[in-house]
């Protein structure tokens, strides 16, 4: 088996990142491709009490485990596989479930900081931004927020002003001069998507 495409997707919270993921995997056919997501990466926390774990600034850097991403992913590159770590937004930490990740033709890995750390994007064949307006993507992230991982409108809105939004300012938004391409709107851009998953097709059928 030859080396995996490796696609790094990055853009703010609520760019619409995971949506375009799921979009270029389900184009593309689900045999062989796998999604892994950064945020299974976030430290484990658990040695921490809960009023600790919700003083962490998840959009820094240092939040992640980015020694074991690229050891994880090196390990795929080179045809072994890899016990993914769980991670439960609920409880801001791992679970001790892991997913075990077979070796695969393609990789898409996505999340805020993907193309912030240089070994990290060294690693990547292609490069893409989601971009969509500040206000959208707050919109969007407060509505899951609050639905699907177990958080109060207060807590979305103090985060968002503390931490979240200088953050990407300082970390995520600089990232997009890295990109090959960027994806206004995300999730729903038909065109950008068809254009990635042909490319992606033809890099594979070079490959054989
Ligand atoms: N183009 C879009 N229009 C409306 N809602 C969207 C769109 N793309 C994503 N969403 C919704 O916004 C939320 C965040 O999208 P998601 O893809 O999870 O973003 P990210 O992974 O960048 O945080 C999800 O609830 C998703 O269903
Ligand atoms: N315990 C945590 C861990 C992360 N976050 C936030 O998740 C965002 C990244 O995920 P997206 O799917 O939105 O890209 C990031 O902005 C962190 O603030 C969190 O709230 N709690």
């Amino acid at each position: 088996m030859s080396k995996p495409v490796l696609i790094g997707l990055t853009g703010g919270t609520g760019s619409g990142k995971t949506t375009v993921a799921k979009t270029i995997i389900e184009e593309l056919g689900h045999d062989n491709i796998v999604l892994i997501q950064q945020d299974s990466y976030y430290k484990d926390q658990s040695h921490l009490s809960f009023e600790d774990r919700i003083k962490t600034n998840y959009d820094h850097p240092f939040a992640f485990d980015t020694e074991l991403l690229i050891e994880h992913l090196e390990d795929l590159m080179a045809g072994k596989s890899i016990d993914k770590p769980v991670y439960d937004f609920s409880h801001h930490t791992r679970t001790d479930e892991v997913v075990t990740i077979n070796p695969c033709d393609v990789i898409v890995l996505e999340g805020i900081l993907v193309l912030e750390n240089e070994q990290l994007r060294d690693m990547l064949d292609i490069k893409i931004y989601v971009d969509t307006d500040n206000d959208v993507r707050f919109i969007r992230r407060l509505l899951r927020d609050t639905k699907e991982r177990g958080r109060t409108m207060d807590s979305v809105v103090n985060q968002y002003l503390g931490v979240v939004r200088p953050m990407h300012q300082q970390f995520i938004e600089p990232t997009k001069k890295y990109a090959d391409i960027i994806i206004p709107e995300g999730g729903y851009n038909k065109v950008a998507i068809d254009i990635l998953v042909t490319k992606v097709k033809s890099i594979l059928k070079e490959l054989g």
